[in-house]
């Protein structure tokens, strides 16, 4: 059976180019970067090459840091403990902002903060999942350490005013961070534009290796490291740098920006295609305008019928799709993003997301656009709670 790859807001493949730039770290030239013998010297022209690609893709300068981690979340968690260090324990500063919509490893790392008296502001968001600038504003007291807000969700698509956001937080001398996730590769990334003073990021979210990310750091911004040891990346995060890793971020990083425009047009393209088909079924509705929204992501809320079946019905039909972000799909919680723009408790279990990639063919959308109609239909009719005509799904509509 011809398997259907559309969840590539959870991972994506590797790119080939992006495999052959990394194969040589693995099997010939293998050494410790801090080794001072050849072998460890050998790598390090690669690893130069690599942090310029990394600098490039995101327009930094050379004044600031890109510091080399293994994830997102371990990204994410060093800006937010390393505040937690710098600014609250050894300042005079108590509290955070961010939005119920981040990623676990944004909200969990500010709850954990908040059992040490941290105080903790979840700005809630709009129906289309977003909040405004001006919601920061208001929330910014002479005690706040550090605003976080996504760039782009991972569950909706939906994109962050995080210009105007960095430029309230440097009006008032507050530091900002946004995790880029799942804007690397779908928009354009320049922290020239948008003056945020941390920024994360992570490989496989654009077709490079699992495993390895990057923490922007602009020049001046206070780091406190979250692993001590050897004196890797500065200082800044200890551990053997994962050179093969290293080198295929930089790769991806390089063929993502240099791929945007394909990504802004027919990804874009096959995307709506694909949405148009989802919203013309009854009863189905899309979350958030298409304008405000990455070119990949849709998330469409399927009234009568559980998200988990839903995927699982898919699955057995050979196309991998989610119910929302991977990393919550054991849970059978409601999708606290769903339960954010204020969809019902019944809707709040119906989410399905489709994300796709520069991989995506025409010849696969085409295949989903016949499948989940069916899949819908044969589920509704065995479902207990979906009479036809059910009502508006939630107050968003789809938008051109
Ligand atoms: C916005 C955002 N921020 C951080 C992460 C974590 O990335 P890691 O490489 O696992 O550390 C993710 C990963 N979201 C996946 C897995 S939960 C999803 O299915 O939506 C993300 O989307």
């Amino acid at each position: 059976m011809q398997r259907i790859y559309m969840d590539n807001n959870a991972t994506t493949i590797v790119d080939p180019e992006v495999f052959l730039a990394m194969e040589p770290f693995f099997v010939r030239m293998y050494g410790n970067p801090n080794s001072l013998h050849s072998f460890g010297s050998e790598v390090k022209p690669s690893m130069a090459m690599a942090m310029e690609q990394l600098y490039q893709g995101i327009n930094a300068s050379d004044d600031d840091d890109i510091v080399v981690n293994s994830c997102a979340t371990e990204g994410n968690n060093t800006v937010i403990m390393g505040i937690y260090f710098h600014s609250i324990l050894g300042g005079d500063k108590n509290h955070i902002i961010t939005t119920q919509v981040e990623h676990p490893a944004v909200t969990e790392t500010c709850r954990f903060l908040e059992k040490l008296g941290v105080e903790v502001t979840y700005l809630p968001v709009n129906e289309e999942g977003v909040i405004h600038s001006d919601d920061v504003k208001n929330a910014i007291t002479d005690r706040t350490a550090l605003v976080s807000v996504m760039w782009a969700n991972n569950e909706t698509g939906m994109i962050f005013p995080v210009k105007q956001i960095a430029y309230a937080c440097k009006n008032r001398g507050v530091l900002f961070h946004t995790d880029a996730v799942q804007a690397i590769g779908k928009l354009p990334v320049n922290v020239q534009e948008v003056p945020v003073d941390y920024l994360t990021f992570s490989a496989h979210k654009f077709h490079g290796p699992k495993g390895v990310g990057g923490l922007f750091i602009r020049e001046g911004a206070p780091m406190v490291p979250l692993l001590h040891g050897g004196e890797h990346m500065g200082g800044l995060r200890s551990g053997t740098i994962n050179v093969a890793g290293l080198v295929g971020m930089g790769k991806a990083m390089e063929l993502a920006v240099g791929n945007l425009d394909y990504e802004l047009s027919e990804v874009l393209r096959l995307r709506n295609k694909l949405e148009d088909a989802i919203a013309a079924i009854p009863d189905v509705l899309v979350v958030g305008k298409r304008i405000h929204r990455t070119p990949n992501t849709t998330l469409a809320s399927v009234r009568g019928v559980e998200g988990e079946a839903l995927i699982w019905d898919l699955n057995r039909q050979g196309i991998a799709a989610s119910t929302g972000s991977a990393c919550a799909s054991e849970s059978l919680e409601a999708n606290p993003v769903m339960a954010a723009i204020g969809a019902d408790k019944d809707l709040a279990h119906t989410g399905v997301r489709f994300s796709l990639s520069r991989f995506t063919t025409e010849e696969e959308i085409d295949h989903v656009i016949e499948i989940f109609p069916r899949v819908v239909e044969r589920l509704r009719d065995i479902s207990s709670t979906y009479a036809a005509g059910g009502g508006p799904a939630c107050s968003v509509s789809p938008e051109q």
